[in-house]
């Protein structure tokens, strides 16, 4: 049955509008970020990760510049007690984190939660109960009064053990499933909390808003926050945290629309791990402000690392496309994106611009560690002239002449297109070099001399067909002797309508590459030489030009 009457929208919108957040445009500063990857991330793996793992990853955490951590669900299981135990027990909490563990609002869960972070130097205590219609009818079977008294109670008992155990203690507390909650519940339930709690300007509480299941377009998500944010009591003393997951494809416009209307705090994931279809992926909300001059204050640089340590330890796949980090992200195959691309490189070495602003490339991909040449300009039979042509000037610097990249553009992309599949920079060079390098299925050069009497004479010895073959004739300049030698041996025009040379590498024993184009239909016949003699590189590019001219006839 696909029948879209047996669904309807399950949100509620605050009983009073709330959209001040719209006249903000952009996120101005970073979150306070909490990584919940230890916890809903492990959570939802089919393998939760084990006590290895599980300190691996949170080595990569603290790496990355996360400050708050949650790391785990202690009263779960063994290995999640242990692994506290651990960071605890071997010191191995930096100074500046401060670790976090979850709890249901449940007496012996809550004691055997203290018991696990007894002695950590700081923790969050984060404690939590369901408060939507739907679990409040359908899972508790409660009022909405007793719902309610199950958050206050886990609120004073919390407060109750902090006082006893040994330890430096916050409190954090979630009306889980919040986005099916009515607002005005929400906001009761959460007031009756921090009224058990009393929170300070020394002793900040959080109160952290999920959207459990993410139900609705993220402007009634960021409606519904705001609500929150000017209702809530000892508003300044409360941290506003949010925890966005992605069921809709929109946990990070979730997150960006809902630091705009008051949120503090944001509690995600590395690559939006997370249960069913993930948690808010904190790497592309931390991106998304770096790409508009915004300091994320998370260290991302490093990118593929942190990608293979991921999919290692948590054994999921990153997808190709996945914002900033999948493997495609930066690739441009389709010829208009390189030649914008290949373009608005070569402005940023001319005009050294203060801001980055090369089309269709939103961040430069060496910021997060990703190379251009195997990154960005790709090739396959959607590709264009200026695509290959950056590619044999990024890989192999060799800048191809303007009027010569459509013909070398096409012979590349005809390749792929027959056999189905990307070129790669070396195989551009190889058809590069077999199109226009010694290509001489018709004739041979063997021999040329000059002589300088008006102008300059030459006699350029040619083979065909097993025969060799003197020629005389002269020219303004000793290409033009040469052509005029072939022009007339050959009977037929040899024009020359391209010449450019540049040399290859830095150094003395540097060789040069010339490229020649002659006049041939409606694009002309094109030829390259490479040598350390700049004339002799310029006669084989002629005769490559010329043998092309010549059987393409
Ligand atoms: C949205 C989220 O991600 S929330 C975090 C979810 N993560 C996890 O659940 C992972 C770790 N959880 C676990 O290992 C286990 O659930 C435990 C160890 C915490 C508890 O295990 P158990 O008591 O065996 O089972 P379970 O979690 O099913 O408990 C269900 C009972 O707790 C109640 N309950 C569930 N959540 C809460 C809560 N947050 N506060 C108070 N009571 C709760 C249920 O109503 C139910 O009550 P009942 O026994 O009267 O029917
Ligand atoms: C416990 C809460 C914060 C949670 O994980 C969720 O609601 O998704």
């Amino acid at each position: 049955m696909f029948d879209y009457r047996q669904y309807q929208r399950g949100y509620f919108m605050p009983p009073v509008s709330c959209m001040d957040w719209t006249k903000k445009e952009y996120v101005d500063k970073a979150p306070v970020w909490c990584s919940v990857d230890l916890r809903d991330g492990n959570q939802a793996l089919v393998e939760p990760m084990s006590l290895e793992q599980k300190l691996e990853f949170f080595k990569l955490l603290v790496a990355v510049g996360f400050k708050e951590i949650e790391v785990g669900f202690p009263a779960a299981s063994e290995t999640e007690y242990e692994f506290l135990r651990t960071l605890i027990e071997k010191d191995m909490i930096p100074d500046d984190v401060t670790i976090q563990v979850l709890t249901q609002a449940r007496e012996h869960i809550i004691k055997k939660t203290f018991e696990a972070v007894k002695g950590a130097p700081r923790a969050v205590v984060h404690v939590y109960n369901s408060t939507s219609l739907a679990q409040r009818e359908q899972v508790f079977r409660k009022s909405k009064e007793e719902i309610k008294q199950i958050a206050v109670d886990g609120a004073k008992l919390l407060k109750e053990l902090a006082e006893k155990e040994e330890g430096n203690f916050a409190f954090e507390y979630s009306p889980e499933s919040f986005t099916g909650t009515e607002p005005e519940y929400a906001l009761e339930v959460c007031n009756a909390v921090l009224d058990v709690w009393e929170p300070t300007a020394d002793n900040k509480a959080i109160i952290n808003l999920p959207a459990t299941v993410e139900m609705s377009m993220p402007h009634v998500f960021a409606s519904q926050v705001e609500y929150m944010s000017k209702n809530l009591h000892f508003r300044d003393n409360v941290v506003l945290s949010l925890h966005p997951h992605n069921d809709r494809g929109t946990g990070v416009a979730d997150a960006e629309l809902g630091l705009l209307a008051g949120a503090d705090r944001i509690e995600g994931t590395l690559f939006g791990n997370g249960e069913r279809t993930g948690n808010v992926d904190i790497i592309t909300l931390a991106m998304n402000m770096y790409a508009q001059g915004v300091n994320p204050e998370l260290d991302l640089s490093n990118m593929p690392k942190l990608a293979e340590t991921f999919e290692r330890l948590t054994k999921m796949k990153i997808h190709e496309r996945h914002p900033y980090c999948g493997k495609l992200v930066f690739a441009a195959f389709s010829g208009s994106h390189q030649d914008a691309i290949s373009k608005g490189m070569h402005y940023r070495v001319e005009k050294d611009p203060a801001h980055w602003t090369v089309p269709y490339l939103p961040i430069n991909p060496e910021d997060v560690g990703r190379t251009y040449d195997s990154d960005v300009i790709r090739i396959n039979s959607q590709s264009g002239k200026g695509g290959v042509a950056y590619v044999l000037e990024h890989n192999y610097g060799m800048i191809i002449p303007k009027k010569m990249r459509e013909d070398l553009g096409y012979a590349v992309k005809d390749i792929s297109d027959v056999q189905h599949k990307e070129i790669a920079p070396d195989e551009v060079l190889e058809i590069f070099e077999k199109r226009y390098k010694k290509f001489t299925p018709v004739f041979k050069i063997t021999e040329v001399h000059f002589k300088q009497v008006d102008g300059i004479q030459t006699v350029v010895t040619i083979e065909q067909d097993g025969k060799k073959v003197e020629i005389e004739a002269s020219g303004n300049g000793r290409l033009d002797a040469v052509s005029n030698a072939l022009a007339k041996h050959f009977n037929k025009p040899c024009e020359i309508m391209c010449y450019e040379e540049h040399a290859l590498k830095d150094g003395s024993d540097s060789s040069a590459i010339a490229y020649v184009g002659i006049e041939h239909g409606a694009k002309g016949s094109f030829g390259i030489g490479i040598d350390h003699d700049i004339i002799r590189a310029s006669i084989d590019a002629l005769e490559s030009a010329m043998n092309r001219s010549l059987i393409e006839e």
